[in-house]
């Protein structure tokens, strides 16, 4: 079922095209990535979608509700955590977390579940009276991402919501996201591929203000791939294991990195894109070298970002 449809957007910012006729859907139950370098577009089309900004041109429907004709009901099926979180640093947890709940209009005794329920989730409870001020960088954000899921709504978008986080913090809020993302859809931003592969099911990728890729990370990761690389991990230094690649004719190309715990591990181009696993596997065998990893190896999705965004 789709919740969110983006038809043909485009925000210019004077002479600047921010974002060049966006198209994308958005399915529910998934947790989905936009991802981009730096200054591709992703907060403003974030912001067109969560209602903060206007668009130049085309359609934003949240759950069936057109974003500027009918915002309080298309705003009401939306929690979202901007790139910068609105938090007043001068108020309790607890008292801007009231007031939010004020903003999203949810009064009397739901108001106190709802704000026992979010403080539970993003873990707060321990820090409800302290001022935001005084906070640190990952208490605001969960703080931030309280508020954006304050009302329950059927979708969540978070701008870049590890940004600036310890590795332990970006830890916490990630699984904080998956489980969000059991009740809701979920739709984060990020520069960061490693993160976005790690939480989301899939994977939208723009660049100067385009859609390049939409698909899940083992699609694109499949459609991408050429055949013809291989993988292999073995116990020998370098110079022996190049002697043996460098007399092999199907071997086009090899790169080797030395692990910490003494595992040389080499990426083998093959010439012609063959798949010369079982070649390698004898070669290797015949010179008793004991391989302890063979196998194809796919572009990365590394790759596959660099190249549909540097294009
Ligand atoms: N208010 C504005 N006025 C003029 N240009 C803007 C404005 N906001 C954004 N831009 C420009 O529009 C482009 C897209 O910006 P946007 O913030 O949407 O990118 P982004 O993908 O979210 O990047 P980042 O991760 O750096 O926030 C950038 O080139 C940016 O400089």
């Amino acid at each position: 079922m789709k919740v969110i449809e983006v038809k043909h957007l485009t925000k210019r910012y004077g002479k600047h095209l921010a974002v060049d006729d966006l198209s994308f859907t958005v399915e529910k139950g998934q947790i989905y990535g936009f991802l981009g370098p730096n200054g591709a577009g992703k907060s403003t089309t974030m912001n067109i979608m969560t209602g903060y900004l206007g668009a130049t041109k085309g359609e934003v429907l949240i759950d069936g509700h057109d974003i500027l004709k009918e915002p309080e009901q298309a705003k009401k099926c939306i929690g979202y955590l901007p790139e910068q979180p609105p938090v007043y640093p001068d108020m309790t947890v607890e008292e801007y977390l009231k007031f939010a709940a004020g903003l999203k209009q949810i009064s009397g005794e739901e108001r106190e579940i709802q704000i026992e329920k979010v403080m539970g989730l993003t873990k707060l409870g321990e820090v409800r009276n302290r001022l935001i001020a005084n906070l640190s960088k990952g208490y605001k954000q969960r703080v931030g991402l309280a508020q954006a899921v304050l009302g329950f709504p059927e979708i969540i978008i978070l701008d870049e919501p590890t940004v600036g986080l310890d590795p332990k913090q970006i830890i916490e809020i990630r699984e904080l996201i998956r489980r969000l993302a059991k009740e809701h859809t979920v739709i984060l931003s990020s520069h960061i591929l490693a993160e976005i592969r790690e939480v989301c099911d899939y994977i939208l990728i723009i660049a100067k203000g385009k859609l390049v890729a939409s698909d899940t990370p083992e699609n694109l990761e499949n459609a991408m791939s050429g055949a013809g690389h291989v993988e292999i991990e073995v116990r020998r230094g370098k110079e022996e294991v190049a002697a043996l690649l460098n007399h092999m004719a199907s071997v086009k190309k090899a790169e080797y990195t030395l692990e910490e715990d003494g595992t040389l591990r080499v990426q083998i181009e093959a010439r012609d894109g063959k798949d010369i696993r079982e070649e390698i596997f004898q070669a290797f065998a015949d010179h008793r070298m004991p391989l302890q990893t063979l196998k194809l190896n796919k572009s990365t999705l590394e790759e596959i970002f660099l190249e549909l965004t540097q294009k």
